[in-house]
């Protein structure tokens, strides 16, 4: 899973953003590791898989992730030029969610490019950066698609229309997500991906010793069907340097409840309306996965391995408590909580899955 982080010059992106890198540095056994500088890997930590991983003996732990891309700040007139920030959006075109962080504190010695601590206005000023670059990025695929509509290729039509509609709600000042996809051209939002269409986490980036987001800003978020979380950049930038002991002394002493970088993890997931899955095994590597709510057997076999989903014969499905509380997979078995599932059982969030297939 992607996610690009935008926000205002100095709200705190970049603090976030080393927090983040840190917390995916630690990760020693995460198997990717060549990571770009703007590029922040960052495991779901998860207490059921390590718990099924204690149990059965696996041989490691491959804790699912989610990848966070750092831009430079967006200011106001971005589309026309200003700032650096313009330029930088093209990378987080193919992300599934957007990070925007706010700033909500007060502290004088940080200077705010406009002067004034005004969060609601902040928020404002992004999405219009970003309603205009997709405004540019609609117009220019217009400008392509209208010839092959204009010879007559249905899809080409479709989309040409669907694209008009949206350059008019972008003009408006509607963001691409109040705009329907077009059925008849089932690839034209993947051709364009609109900053604009993908789901927003808003951060608030809040004085030390709070963790509440602030009134305005969560109110903002919920008319928009966005979710919204409070952390201090800084502190968990802070934080971050310290070892697990030392940053749950300081975190004690601040009165933060848990560690702001899962509080994002976890809003990512509710965004995204992910469930988690798990694979695990004895002497073999144990892994957690995501899947969006709803989809199937077949879909988690997929997301393991490609040729796994193609053999896909049936899958053995427990829930990782069922699992644990049975002590194994035998005595699951005979307990009768492993259950055999066809491709079209819907995966259930904690679900431990097995897949027979066919090589
Ligand atoms: N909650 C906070 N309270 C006080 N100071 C903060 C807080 N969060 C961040 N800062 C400070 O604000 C300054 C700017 O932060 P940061 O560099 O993370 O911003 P940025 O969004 O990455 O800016 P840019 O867009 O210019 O890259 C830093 O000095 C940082 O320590
Ligand atoms: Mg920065």
């Amino acid at each position: 899973m992607k996610v690009g982080i935008v926000g205002m010059p100095n709200a705190g992106k970049s603090s976030l953003f080393n927090a983040l890198t840190r917390a995916g540095a630690e990760a020693a056994n995460y198997p990717f590791t060549t990571i770009e500088p703007n590029v922040a890997v960052v495991p779901v930590q998860d207490e059921r898989i390590d718990a099924l991983a204690e149990m059965l003996g696996s041989s490691e732990i491959v804790h699912d992730s989610i990848d966070f891309h750092d831009i430079a700040g967006l200011v106001r007139g971005a589309h026309e030029g200003e700032g650096l920030g313009n330029q930088f959006l093209a990378n987080i075109r193919e992300t599934d969610a957007i990070v925007h962080v706010v700033r909500a504190h007060n502290d004088d010695n940080v200077i705010h490019p406009e002067g004034r601590v005004d969060p609601l206005s902040d928020i404002d000023t992004i999405e219009t950066e970003l309603i205009f670059a997709d405004l540019e990025q609609a117009e220019r695929r217009h400008g392509r698609v209208v010839r092959a509509a204009r010879g007559g290729d249905k899809v080409a039509i479709a989309e040409e229309a669907w694209l008009r509609a949206l350059i008019e709600a972008l003009h408006a000042g509607r963001p691409a997500r109040t705009v329907p996809a077009p059925e008849d051209a089932p690839n034209a939002i993947k051709e364009l991906q609109p900053l604009t269409a993908k789901p927003v986490l808003f951060v608030a980036n809040v004085d030390e010793g709070t963790d509440e987001v602030p009134a305005a800003i969560l109110a903002h978020a919920e008319a928009h069907g966005a979710k919204a979380v409070a952390i201090s950049s800084r502190i968990e930038a802070e934080l971050s340097e310290l070892d697990d002991e030392e940053a749950q002394v300081m975190r004690d002493e601040l009165g933060i409840a848990e560690s702001g970088l899962q509080r994002i993890v976890r809003g990512a997931f509710e965004l995204l309306n992910l469930n988690a899955f798990f694979t695990v095994g004895s002497g073999v590597r144990a892994q957690s996965w995501h899947l969006r709510r709803g989809l199937t057997a077949w879909h988690a076999a997929g997301e393991i391995h490609g040729d796994i989903q193609k053999g896909f014969v049936r899958a053995e499905v427990i829930g990782w408590r069922a699992l644990l509380d049975a002590g194994g997979y035998a005595a699951a078995r005979e307990k009768g909580t492993l259950r055999v599932e066809g491709r079209d059982y819907v995966m259930q969030d904690g679900d431990v899955i097995t897949v027979k297939f066919t090589p």
